[in-house]
Protein backbone atom coordinates (compact mmCIF):
# COMPACT_ATOMS: atom_id res chain seq x y z
CA UNK A 1 0.00 0.00 0.00
CA UNK A 2 1.38 3.59 -0.71
CA UNK A 3 2.40 5.55 2.07
CA UNK A 4 1.58 9.63 3.01
CA UNK A 5 5.09 9.89 2.67
CA UNK A 6 5.44 8.19 -0.39
CA UNK A 7 2.74 10.50 -1.97
CA UNK A 8 4.36 13.91 -0.89
CA UNK A 9 7.49 12.75 -1.97
CA UNK A 10 6.19 12.06 -5.43
CA UNK A 11 4.02 15.39 -5.49
CA UNK A 12 6.95 17.75 -3.95
CA UNK A 13 8.16 17.05 -7.73
CA UNK A 14 5.34 19.29 -9.03
CA UNK A 15 6.43 22.77 -9.16
CA UNK A 16 4.27 25.79 -9.15
CA UNK A 17 4.90 27.82 -12.76
CA UNK A 18 4.54 30.96 -11.21
CA UNK A 19 5.81 30.62 -7.85
CA UNK A 20 9.05 27.96 -8.78
CA UNK A 21 7.80 25.98 -5.58
CA UNK A 22 7.40 22.70 -4.84
CA UNK A 23 3.39 22.82 -4.29
CA UNK A 24 4.01 19.99 -1.43
CA UNK A 25 6.40 23.39 0.18
CA UNK A 26 3.48 25.88 -0.57
CA UNK A 27 1.38 23.61 1.76
CA UNK A 28 -1.17 22.80 -1.50
CA UNK A 29 -1.69 19.24 -0.65
CA UNK A 30 -4.08 18.64 1.89
CA UNK A 31 -6.61 15.76 3.75
CA UNK A 32 -4.42 13.16 2.15
CA UNK A 33 -6.48 9.44 2.61
CA UNK A 34 -5.55 6.60 1.31
CA UNK A 35 -8.00 3.29 1.46
CA UNK A 36 -6.00 0.68 -0.31
CA UNK A 37 -4.94 1.21 -3.49
CA UNK A 38 -7.33 4.48 -3.60
CA UNK A 39 -6.36 7.44 -2.94
CA UNK A 40 -7.64 10.59 -2.29
CA UNK A 41 -6.59 14.60 -1.40
CA UNK A 42 -7.29 18.06 -2.13
CA UNK A 43 -5.02 20.40 -4.20
CA UNK A 44 -5.62 23.92 -2.92
CA UNK A 45 -4.56 26.38 -5.42
CA UNK A 46 -3.17 29.63 -4.45
CA UNK A 47 -6.32 31.95 -5.72
CA UNK A 48 -9.22 30.55 -8.32
CA UNK A 49 -8.01 32.72 -10.87
CA UNK A 50 -4.79 30.84 -11.49
CA UNK A 51 -3.80 30.99 -15.15
CA UNK A 52 -1.64 27.70 -14.58
CA UNK A 53 -4.81 25.74 -12.93
CA UNK A 54 -5.29 23.08 -15.15
CA UNK A 55 -1.44 22.76 -16.16
CA UNK A 56 -0.73 22.16 -12.29
CA UNK A 57 -3.98 19.95 -11.88
CA UNK A 58 -2.51 17.73 -15.03
CA UNK A 59 1.14 17.74 -13.04
CA UNK A 60 -0.45 16.43 -10.08
CA UNK A 61 -2.54 13.62 -12.14
CA UNK A 62 0.78 12.26 -14.24
CA UNK A 63 2.86 12.65 -11.00
CA UNK A 64 -0.07 10.30 -9.02
CA UNK A 65 -0.07 7.90 -12.51
CA UNK A 66 3.50 7.45 -11.72
CA UNK A 67 2.76 5.42 -8.39
CA UNK A 68 1.95 2.07 -9.51
CA UNK A 69 0.34 1.24 -6.10
CA UNK A 70 -2.16 3.69 -6.51
CA UNK A 71 -5.57 2.48 -8.75
CA UNK A 72 -7.80 5.37 -7.97
CA UNK A 73 -7.26 8.93 -7.41
CA UNK A 74 -10.24 11.46 -6.23
CA UNK A 75 -8.46 14.70 -6.56
CA UNK A 76 -10.39 17.81 -5.23
CA UNK A 77 -9.50 21.03 -6.16
CA UNK A 78 -10.39 24.00 -4.56
CA UNK A 79 -8.39 27.65 -4.06
CA UNK A 80 -7.88 29.69 -0.84
CA UNK A 81 -6.24 33.28 -1.87
CA UNK A 82 -2.88 34.12 -0.20
CA UNK A 83 -2.38 37.01 1.76
CA UNK A 84 -0.50 39.77 -0.25
CA UNK A 85 -0.51 41.81 2.35
CA UNK A 86 0.80 41.39 5.83
CA UNK A 87 -2.55 41.36 8.05
CA UNK A 88 -0.62 40.35 11.52
CA UNK A 89 0.49 44.01 11.19
CA UNK A 90 -2.32 45.51 9.85
CA UNK A 91 -5.03 46.44 12.39
CA UNK A 92 -7.09 48.79 10.20
CA UNK A 93 -7.64 46.50 7.11
CA UNK A 94 -7.27 43.01 8.64
CA UNK A 95 -10.39 41.17 6.32
CA UNK A 96 -8.82 41.93 3.19
CA UNK A 97 -6.19 39.69 1.88
CA UNK A 98 -4.74 41.91 -1.09
CA UNK A 99 -5.28 45.48 -2.18
CA UNK A 100 -4.18 46.21 -5.84
CA UNK A 101 -4.34 49.86 -6.85
CA UNK A 102 -4.89 50.78 -10.53
CA UNK A 103 -2.83 53.27 -11.16
CA UNK A 104 -1.96 55.41 -14.93
CA UNK A 105 0.54 58.31 -15.73
CA UNK A 106 -2.69 60.34 -17.70
CA UNK A 107 -6.49 60.66 -17.23
CA UNK A 108 -8.62 58.70 -20.07
CA UNK A 109 -6.50 55.61 -21.09
CA UNK A 110 -9.48 53.36 -19.83
CA UNK A 111 -7.63 53.16 -16.17
CA UNK A 112 -11.60 52.81 -14.52
CA UNK A 113 -12.35 50.63 -17.31
CA UNK A 114 -9.76 48.20 -16.62
CA UNK A 115 -10.41 48.55 -12.90
CA UNK A 116 -14.60 47.77 -13.40
CA UNK A 117 -14.02 44.77 -15.41
CA UNK A 118 -11.03 43.09 -13.89
CA UNK A 119 -12.80 43.28 -10.56
CA UNK A 120 -15.93 41.94 -12.47
CA UNK A 121 -13.15 39.37 -13.96
CA UNK A 122 -11.66 37.97 -10.36
CA UNK A 123 -14.93 37.55 -9.37
CA UNK A 124 -15.81 35.29 -12.09
CA UNK A 125 -13.23 32.61 -11.14
CA UNK A 126 -14.74 32.80 -7.49
CA UNK A 127 -12.87 35.40 -5.95
CA UNK A 128 -14.68 37.58 -3.15
CA UNK A 129 -13.84 41.11 -4.55
CA UNK A 130 -14.26 44.74 -3.58
CA UNK A 131 -13.87 47.88 -5.65
CA UNK A 132 -13.21 51.21 -4.21
CA UNK A 133 -13.24 54.10 -6.46
CA UNK A 134 -10.75 56.45 -4.79
CA UNK A 135 -11.42 59.02 -8.16
CA UNK A 136 -12.81 61.24 -5.94
CA UNK A 137 -12.42 63.89 -8.23
CA UNK A 138 -14.23 62.12 -11.17
CA UNK A 139 -16.09 59.23 -9.90
CA UNK A 140 -17.14 57.53 -12.84
CA UNK A 141 -17.37 53.58 -11.19
CA UNK A 142 -21.14 54.17 -10.14
CA UNK A 143 -21.96 55.24 -14.23
CA UNK A 144 -20.09 52.43 -15.45
CA UNK A 145 -22.04 49.69 -13.25
CA UNK A 146 -25.41 51.53 -13.65
CA UNK A 147 -25.57 52.51 -10.12
CA UNK A 148 -26.45 56.16 -10.54
CA UNK A 149 -28.93 55.92 -8.14
CA UNK A 150 -26.89 53.82 -5.33
CA UNK A 151 -26.60 55.49 -1.91
CA UNK A 152 -24.59 54.11 0.65
CA UNK A 153 -26.02 52.76 4.56
CA UNK A 154 -23.93 53.23 7.58
CA UNK A 155 -24.33 50.73 10.13
CA UNK A 156 -22.69 50.79 13.24
CA UNK A 157 -20.75 53.41 12.24
CA UNK A 158 -19.54 51.77 9.43
CA UNK A 159 -20.19 52.68 5.44
CA UNK A 160 -22.09 49.49 4.12
CA UNK A 161 -20.57 48.92 0.52
CA UNK A 162 -23.37 48.17 -2.27
CA UNK A 163 -23.47 45.07 -3.91
CA UNK A 164 -23.34 44.82 -7.94
CA UNK A 165 -22.60 41.77 -10.35
CA UNK A 166 -21.42 39.97 -6.89
CA UNK A 167 -18.92 42.80 -5.78
CA UNK A 168 -18.84 45.39 -3.06
CA UNK A 169 -18.30 48.96 -4.00
CA UNK A 170 -17.70 51.93 -2.41
CA UNK A 171 -17.82 55.12 -4.27
CA UNK A 172 -18.33 58.97 -3.69
CA UNK A 173 -20.40 58.75 -6.80
CA UNK A 174 -22.65 57.73 -3.98
CA UNK A 175 -22.79 60.54 -1.77
CA UNK A 176 -23.81 62.90 -5.12
CA UNK A 177 -24.27 66.44 -2.99
CA UNK A 178 -20.23 66.34 -1.95
CA UNK A 179 -19.44 64.64 -5.15
CA UNK A 180 -20.25 67.74 -7.37
CA UNK A 181 -18.29 69.70 -4.80
CA UNK A 182 -15.02 67.37 -4.67
CA UNK A 183 -13.00 69.48 -7.24
CA UNK A 184 -12.45 72.36 -4.78
CA UNK A 185 -11.37 69.75 -2.23
CA UNK A 186 -7.90 69.94 -1.11
CA UNK A 187 -5.00 67.55 0.48
CA UNK A 188 -5.67 67.00 3.11
CA UNK A 189 -9.75 66.60 3.05
CA UNK A 190 -9.25 64.41 0.06
CA UNK A 191 -6.55 61.95 2.16
CA UNK A 192 -9.33 62.04 5.28
CA UNK A 193 -12.17 60.88 2.61
CA UNK A 194 -10.01 58.18 1.06
CA UNK A 195 -8.68 57.20 4.60
CA UNK A 196 -12.11 56.70 5.72
CA UNK A 197 -13.39 54.51 2.64
CA UNK A 198 -10.72 52.46 3.24
CA UNK A 199 -10.37 51.82 6.99
CA UNK A 200 -14.31 52.70 7.78
CA UNK A 201 -16.33 50.31 5.42
CA UNK A 202 -17.38 47.13 6.58
CA UNK A 203 -15.17 45.23 3.61
CA UNK A 204 -16.10 42.19 5.71
CA UNK A 205 -13.21 39.19 3.78
CA UNK A 206 -12.42 40.10 0.94
CA UNK A 207 -9.43 38.37 -1.26
CA UNK A 208 -9.22 41.03 -3.14
CA UNK A 209 -9.78 44.86 -2.93
CA UNK A 210 -8.87 47.16 -6.20
CA UNK A 211 -8.73 50.59 -5.94
CA UNK A 212 -9.13 52.67 -8.67
CA UNK A 213 -7.17 55.86 -8.16
CA UNK A 214 -7.18 59.13 -10.10
CA UNK A 215 -4.41 59.18 -13.12
CA UNK A 216 -1.32 60.99 -11.96
CA UNK A 217 0.97 61.30 -9.22
CA UNK A 218 -1.29 63.38 -6.36
CA UNK A 219 -2.51 63.04 -3.17
CA UNK A 220 -4.80 60.21 -3.20
CA UNK A 221 -2.55 57.43 -4.61
CA UNK A 222 0.22 58.61 -2.15
CA UNK A 223 -2.28 58.66 1.03
CA UNK A 224 -3.39 55.01 -0.11
CA UNK A 225 0.23 54.02 -0.77
CA UNK A 226 1.18 55.96 2.94
CA UNK A 227 -2.16 54.97 4.87
CA UNK A 228 -2.25 50.74 4.62
CA UNK A 229 0.02 48.33 3.75
CA UNK A 230 -1.20 47.16 -0.09
CA UNK A 231 0.05 44.25 -1.98
CA UNK A 232 0.84 46.47 -5.01
CA UNK A 233 -0.03 49.14 -7.83
CA UNK A 234 -1.12 47.82 -11.59
CA UNK A 235 -0.22 50.85 -14.08
CA UNK A 236 -2.98 51.18 -17.17
CA UNK A 237 -1.34 52.48 -20.57
CA UNK A 238 -2.06 52.75 -24.15
CA UNK A 239 0.59 51.91 -26.65
CA UNK A 240 1.37 55.34 -27.58
CA UNK A 241 5.11 56.05 -26.57
CA UNK A 242 3.95 59.22 -24.65
CA UNK A 243 1.41 57.82 -22.48
CA UNK A 244 4.12 54.82 -21.47
CA UNK A 245 6.86 57.66 -20.75
CA UNK A 246 4.15 59.03 -18.42
CA UNK A 247 3.33 56.05 -16.77
CA UNK A 248 7.06 55.63 -15.96
CA UNK A 249 6.62 58.35 -13.91
CA UNK A 250 3.50 57.20 -12.45
CA UNK A 251 4.99 53.92 -10.75
CA UNK A 252 8.76 55.58 -10.34
CA UNK A 253 6.86 57.08 -7.05
CA UNK A 254 5.12 53.66 -5.71
CA UNK A 255 8.75 52.43 -6.23
CA UNK A 256 10.11 55.17 -4.18
CA UNK A 257 7.40 54.58 -1.53
CA UNK A 258 8.80 50.60 -1.83
CA UNK A 259 5.20 50.02 -3.18
CA UNK A 260 5.75 46.88 -5.57
CA UNK A 261 4.70 47.94 -9.33
CA UNK A 262 2.74 44.46 -10.33
CA UNK A 263 2.79 45.22 -13.77
CA UNK A 264 1.77 46.73 -16.95
CA UNK A 265 -1.67 46.61 -18.51
CA UNK A 266 -1.96 47.68 -22.33
CA UNK A 267 -5.59 49.35 -22.96
CA UNK A 268 -6.74 50.05 -26.65
CA UNK A 269 -4.10 47.99 -28.01
CA UNK A 270 -5.05 46.92 -31.42
CA UNK A 271 -8.54 46.98 -32.85
CA UNK A 272 -10.27 44.15 -34.58
CA UNK A 273 -11.88 44.90 -38.18
CA UNK A 274 -15.35 43.51 -38.07
CA UNK A 275 -14.68 43.24 -41.98
CA UNK A 276 -11.81 41.79 -42.69
CA UNK A 277 -11.60 40.27 -39.22
CA UNK A 278 -7.52 42.07 -39.18
CA UNK A 279 -6.00 43.55 -36.13
CA UNK A 280 -4.83 47.34 -36.94
CA UNK A 281 -2.60 48.81 -34.35
CA UNK A 282 -3.79 51.98 -34.59
CA UNK A 283 -1.89 53.49 -31.75
CA UNK A 284 1.11 51.48 -32.52
CA UNK A 285 2.24 47.83 -31.58
CA UNK A 286 3.83 46.51 -28.83
CA UNK A 287 4.39 50.04 -26.88
CA UNK A 288 3.46 48.77 -23.64
CA UNK A 289 5.12 46.20 -23.49
CA UNK A 290 8.44 47.56 -24.99
CA UNK A 291 8.42 49.52 -21.77
CA UNK A 292 7.75 46.87 -19.26
CA UNK A 293 11.05 44.94 -20.75
CA UNK A 294 13.05 48.21 -20.57
CA UNK A 295 11.81 48.75 -16.84
CA UNK A 296 11.71 45.31 -16.15
CA UNK A 297 8.21 45.32 -14.90
CA UNK A 298 5.97 42.06 -16.04
CA UNK A 299 3.61 42.88 -18.98
CA UNK A 300 -0.17 41.60 -17.51
CA UNK A 301 -1.30 41.51 -21.49
CA UNK A 302 -3.43 43.81 -23.60
CA UNK A 303 -6.99 44.75 -23.77
CA UNK A 304 -8.34 45.53 -27.39
CA UNK A 305 -9.86 48.84 -28.87
CA UNK A 306 -13.77 48.56 -29.16
CA UNK A 307 -16.54 51.25 -29.74
CA UNK A 308 -19.32 48.58 -27.74
CA UNK A 309 -17.17 49.43 -24.50
CA UNK A 310 -17.56 52.82 -24.64
CA UNK A 311 -21.56 52.17 -25.34
CA UNK A 312 -21.53 49.48 -22.45
CA UNK A 313 -19.70 51.54 -20.16
CA UNK A 314 -22.01 54.72 -20.76
CA UNK A 315 -25.16 52.98 -20.44
CA UNK A 316 -24.42 51.00 -16.77
CA UNK A 317 -23.63 47.51 -18.96
CA UNK A 318 -19.52 46.55 -18.46
CA UNK A 319 -18.69 43.85 -21.34
CA UNK A 320 -17.88 41.13 -18.59
CA UNK A 321 -21.69 41.47 -17.48
CA UNK A 322 -23.54 42.33 -21.31
CA UNK A 323 -21.24 39.82 -23.72
CA UNK A 324 -18.97 37.66 -20.76
CA UNK A 325 -17.98 34.99 -24.37
CA UNK A 326 -16.51 38.18 -26.15
CA UNK A 327 -12.95 38.70 -26.99
CA UNK A 328 -13.10 41.76 -25.10
CA UNK A 329 -14.20 39.91 -21.69
CA UNK A 330 -11.71 36.96 -22.54
CA UNK A 331 -8.75 39.51 -22.71
CA UNK A 332 -10.12 40.78 -19.11
CA UNK A 333 -9.97 37.47 -18.12
CA UNK A 334 -6.54 36.54 -18.84
CA UNK A 335 -5.35 39.77 -17.62
CA UNK A 336 -7.17 39.01 -14.49
CA UNK A 337 -5.98 36.25 -13.72
CA UNK A 338 -2.28 37.40 -14.42
CA UNK A 339 -3.35 40.32 -11.69
CA UNK A 340 -3.67 37.27 -9.30
CA UNK A 341 -0.92 35.13 -10.34
CA UNK A 342 1.39 38.17 -9.10
CA UNK A 343 -0.33 38.24 -6.35
CA UNK A 344 0.39 34.76 -5.28
CA UNK A 345 4.27 35.27 -6.09
CA UNK A 346 3.96 38.82 -3.98
CA UNK A 347 1.95 36.47 -0.96
CA UNK A 348 4.63 34.25 -1.14
CA UNK A 349 7.47 36.13 -0.94
CA UNK A 350 5.84 38.39 1.96
CA UNK A 351 5.26 34.80 3.67
CA UNK A 352 9.23 33.87 3.23
CA UNK A 353 9.99 37.30 4.46
CA UNK A 354 7.85 36.58 7.82
CA UNK A 355 9.35 33.41 8.39
CA UNK A 356 12.61 34.63 7.96
CA UNK A 357 12.26 37.04 10.05
CA UNK A 358 10.34 35.09 13.09
CA UNK A 359 13.41 32.62 12.42
CA UNK A 360 15.52 35.39 13.17
N1 LIG B 1 -10.63 49.32 -24.76
C1 LIG B 1 -11.45 50.34 -25.01
N2 LIG B 1 -12.10 50.45 -26.20
C2 LIG B 1 -12.92 51.49 -26.45
N3 LIG B 1 -13.19 52.47 -25.58
C3 LIG B 1 -12.58 52.43 -24.38
C4 LIG B 1 -11.69 51.35 -24.02
N4 LIG B 1 -11.26 51.57 -22.76
C5 LIG B 1 -11.84 52.70 -22.33
N5 LIG B 1 -12.62 53.23 -23.30
C6 LIG B 1 -13.42 54.46 -23.24
O1 LIG B 1 -12.52 55.55 -23.03
C7 LIG B 1 -13.11 56.50 -22.15
C8 LIG B 1 -12.18 56.71 -20.95
O2 LIG B 1 -12.17 55.50 -20.21
P1 LIG B 1 -12.03 55.50 -18.62
O3 LIG B 1 -12.99 56.45 -18.00
O4 LIG B 1 -12.02 54.10 -18.19
O5 LIG B 1 -10.57 56.11 -18.52
P2 LIG B 1 -9.78 56.65 -17.24
O6 LIG B 1 -8.35 56.45 -17.54
O7 LIG B 1 -10.32 56.06 -16.01
O8 LIG B 1 -10.19 58.16 -17.30
P3 LIG B 1 -10.06 59.27 -16.16
O9 LIG B 1 -8.65 59.65 -16.15
O10 LIG B 1 -10.95 60.35 -16.64
O11 LIG B 1 -10.50 58.67 -14.85
C9 LIG B 1 -14.48 55.96 -21.75
O12 LIG B 1 -15.44 56.55 -22.60
C10 LIG B 1 -14.37 54.48 -22.02
O13 LIG B 1 -15.61 53.88 -22.33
Amino acid sequence: MVSVDQVLSTLSLVIDPDLKKSIVSMGMIKDIEINGSELKFTLELTTPACPFNDEIEQDVRKAIASIKEVSKLDLKVTAKVMEGRSLSVDQMLPTVKNIIGVASGKGGVGKTTVSVNLALALAKTGAKVGLLDADIYGPSVPLMLGMNKAAMEVDNNKLQPVDSHGIKVVSFGFFAEQAHQAAIYRGPIISGILKQFLVDTNWSDLDYLIVDLPPGTGDIPLTLAQTIPITGIVVVTTPQDVASNIAVKAFGMFQKLNIPIMGVIENMSYFTCPKCTEKHYIFGKDGAKRMSEKHELQFLGGIPLNPGIMEGSDSGRPVLVSDPNSTMSQSFMAVAKNVAARCSVLASQLSDEMKDAAAN
